[in-house]
């Protein structure tokens, strides 16, 4: 099997805005210029940039919810933007799952949380009622939470519960490919540790690759294997996690280390415990 699951081979996206000129002067935004990079199966590679880079674009191409306009991305060696027809898509979105950034906005406040991790599982006929419902137990105890809570609805769960309740989802297909889209931004730090720990821990459990798109560059150095830095749909520089934030070669690399905030006491807990949890089983 090819060590890498993802190959972008010079991908561009452009987008031609419908205001601003006419004709040859219409304008367009690169916002993915010539992008290059491989990712290891079983890695967290970690997409870097500020707000515009490029980053949101490249998981939608990688989703295909966004067409490339020039370039290829293979995944698993099959070129994805050859896949047309229904079924092909369908069949590629089971490999790849998203964790969104904010739980409380892309899990449905009118669905239990049974019907919300069972959703993926529906969508692709997978096994009947009773096989489905035997599936949603043991995900909702793979993210540490007691099956009590599948007739709960989001609202009645914190927003730590409701990513893990995500996260569930994420993994219900079995998919190897997982973008992780910011996706313990929106929650308090001592909150995130425990997402984070989480993550670790089934990326073992189930051999799962992240792609993880994120600005918390503190959290990346405990978390990421391999990182790239986009800047304006470039990427400008890449490396294994300790390479770059060791000896970063790019200047406008250096000036987003720099820009690393200095870090609270809770802060500094989180990721002394993050380190700690390399080496011991966390709860
Ligand atoms: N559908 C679209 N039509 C036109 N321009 C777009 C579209 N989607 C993205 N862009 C532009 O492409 C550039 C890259 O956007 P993108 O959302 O990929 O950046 P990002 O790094 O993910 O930003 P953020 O961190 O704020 O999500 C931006 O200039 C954005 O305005």
């Amino acid at each position: 099997m090819n060590d890498y699951i993802i190959e972008f081979s010079n991908v561009k996206k452009y987008f031609q805005l419908s205001q601003g000129g006419l004709g040859k002067n219409r304008k367009i935004v690169k916002a993915v210029d010539d992008v290059s990079f491989k990712v290891r199966r079983g890695a967290t590679f970690a997409v870097i940039g500020e707000s515009g880079s490029g980053k949101s674009t490249m998981a939608k191409m990688l989703m295909k919810f966004e067409e490339v306009t020039e370039g290829k991305i293979l995944v698993d060696g099959e070129d994805i933007s050859k896949m047309k027809d229904k079924d092909t898509l369908k069949s590629y979105r089971r490999k790849v799952q998203i964790v969104h950034q904010d739980p409380t906005s892309s899990l449905n406040p009118r669905k239990t949380i049974k019907e919300i991790i069972e959703e993926p599982l529906i969508v692709h006929r997978m096994g009947n009622a009773a096989e489905r419902l035997e599936r949603v137990r043991e995900l909702i105890q793979v993210v540490d939470l007691p099956v009590s809570f599948l007739d709960r609805y989001p609202h009645m769960l914190s927003g730590g519960q409701k990513q893990r309740v995500g996260i569930a989802r994420a993994i219900a297909l079995n998919s190897k490919l997982i973008v992780l889209d910011e996706p313990t931004s929106a929650l308090d730090v001592s909150v995130q540790s425990k997402v984070i720990d989480l993550l670790k821990r089934i990326q073992k459990e189930f051999n799962l690759t992240y792609v993880f798109i994120t600005h918390d560059l503190a959290l990346v150095k405990n978390f990421a294997d391999y990182v790239i830095i986009m800047q304006k749909g470039n990427l400008v520089e890449e490396g294994s996690t300790e390479e770059l934030f060791n000896n970063p070669k790019q200047q406008y690399t250096r000036k987003l280390l720099k820009a690393i905030p200095v870090i609270g006491d809770d802060e500094q807990a989180f990721l002394d415990r993050i380190q700690l949890d390399e080496y011991t089983i966390s709860m």
